[in-house]
């Protein structure tokens, strides 16, 4: 297996095309992490380098791969820190560092958003296990808390929020290219569905999707918010680490369908940020149970119990089961989610009891008020 200074001794060789200074002496590089086959690293850029950067980028991968013995390499752009000036620019974190080792740069740090008391991510290891729609009505829950709550779609791959809140329209362009974020039923919502055609297909490439999100996350007039919550892309894969990197989360909630396979990879999200010091606030079991609605009753289809044994497992909470239902999927569908339409009705109740273990969480200060993400 490779060791991390093989890999900086040929990360040296990967010059900056501005300034012709190596990566590593530039002071934009991440701690490099060597670990279970893998080397991770980013790059701090500014977001308008994002393009021009993708070249130092890729070579970087590429001399990273030369040495890593089979391990993946995933190396990243991060345009959320200030990137430092000048080859001298060691960072202060980095002073005393012991002789011999090469320049290392600042630790990854994604800043607050003001006036944002909260970021949460919602998150899950694939896709179609009702991800957003667990976020959408995570978000109205807590509004129904008497909270001020937005909502950022940053599953720019798939922006569903459009559609499950029954919003359409571009947002107003403020002054300053600050957009403002639409209105549904009382929460502030931002999604890249705005900006596009519905039909049009998205194909991003890593940059891309790191200024999209930083656009998204501070280019907008979020005003005074106690959470806001950012559903995220399915997976745990490039786009996810860099997104949860990028992002000043508090916390991150995890939905799982109580299937094998998408435990093993709600686990996998779990382990996604724990890496990245994120807490986990803890696991949704979606679609746990179907409730008939001729006869009401209630089967598992799916086997039972499994998100809330493998949160104990995992040693994060549980924050409730939501079981499959009719109405949820036709309200989601229709753009009127049940948590606002139907705020007395049992699967509002559902939701409102995650919002309030979530909420609890945040403000009983389990999770991070200033986060601080750390590659050791
Ligand atoms: N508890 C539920 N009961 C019934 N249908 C549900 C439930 N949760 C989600 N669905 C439905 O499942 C489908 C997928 O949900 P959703 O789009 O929220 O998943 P996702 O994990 O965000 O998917 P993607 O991978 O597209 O991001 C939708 O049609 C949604 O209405």
């Amino acid at each position: 297996m490779t060791t991390r200074e093989q890999v900086l001794q040929a990360l040296a060789a990967v010059r900056l095309p501005a300034s012709g200074e190596s990566l590593v002496a530039s002071g934009r590089l991440s701690d490099v992490v060597v670990e279970n086959k893998r080397v991770m690293f980013s790059i701090a850029i500014d977001a308008s380098e994002a393009q021009a950067m993708e070249g130092v980028r890729k070579a970087a991968e590429e001399a990273a791969r030369a040495v890593a013995d089979g391990a993946t390499v995933l190396a990243t752009l991060t345009a959320d820190r200030p990137v430092p000036k000048g080859p001298s620019a060691t960072p202060p974190s980095r002073a005393g560092v012991e002789p011999g080792r090469p320049a290392s740069p600042p630790q990854p740090k994604a800043q607050g958003i003001p006036g944002v008391k909260h970021v949460i991510a919602v998150a899950s290891g694939k896709g179609g296990v009702g991800k957003s729609t667990t976020a959408c009505n995570l978000a109205l829950g807590l509004r129904a808390l008497g909270l001020k709550v937005g909502i950022l779609d940053a599953d720019i791959y798939g922006p569903s929020m459009p559609k499950l809140f029954g919003l359409h329209g571009k947002p107003r362009v403020l002054s300053g290219r600050i957009l403002e974020p639409l209105d549904g039923y009382g929460v502030k919502v931002m999604s890249i569905g705005f900006m596009v055609e519905e039909e049009t297909p998205m194909i991003w490439r890593g940059p891309m999707v790191m200024s999209a999100i930083t656009q998204m996350l501070r280019e907008v007039a979020w005003g005074e918010l106690d959470v806001l919550v950012v559903d995220m892309p399915p997976g745990t894969g490039d786009a996810q680490l860099t997104m949860a990197q990028a992002t000043p989360l508090a916390g991150a909630v995890i939905v799982s369908t109580p299937q094998d396979l998408a435990l093993i990879d709600a686990r996998r999200g779990v382990a996604m940020f724990k890496r990245t010091q994120i807490p986990i606030l803890g696991i949704v079991e979606n679609m746990a149970t179907f409730v008939c609605p001729h006869c009401g009753e209630t089967s598992h289809i799916f086997g039972h119990g499994g998100a809330a044994a493998e949160a104990a497992k995992l040693g994060v909470p549980f924050l409730g089961e939501v079981p499959l239902n009719m109405t949820i999927r036709e309200t989601s569908d229709a753009g009127r989610p049940v948590t606002a339409l139907d705020p007395d009705g049992p699967q509002a109740r559902v939701y409102r009891g995650i919002a309030e273990k979530v909420w609890e969480a945040l403000a009983g200060g389990r999770a991070r008020v200033a986060p601080r993400i750390v590659w050791e």
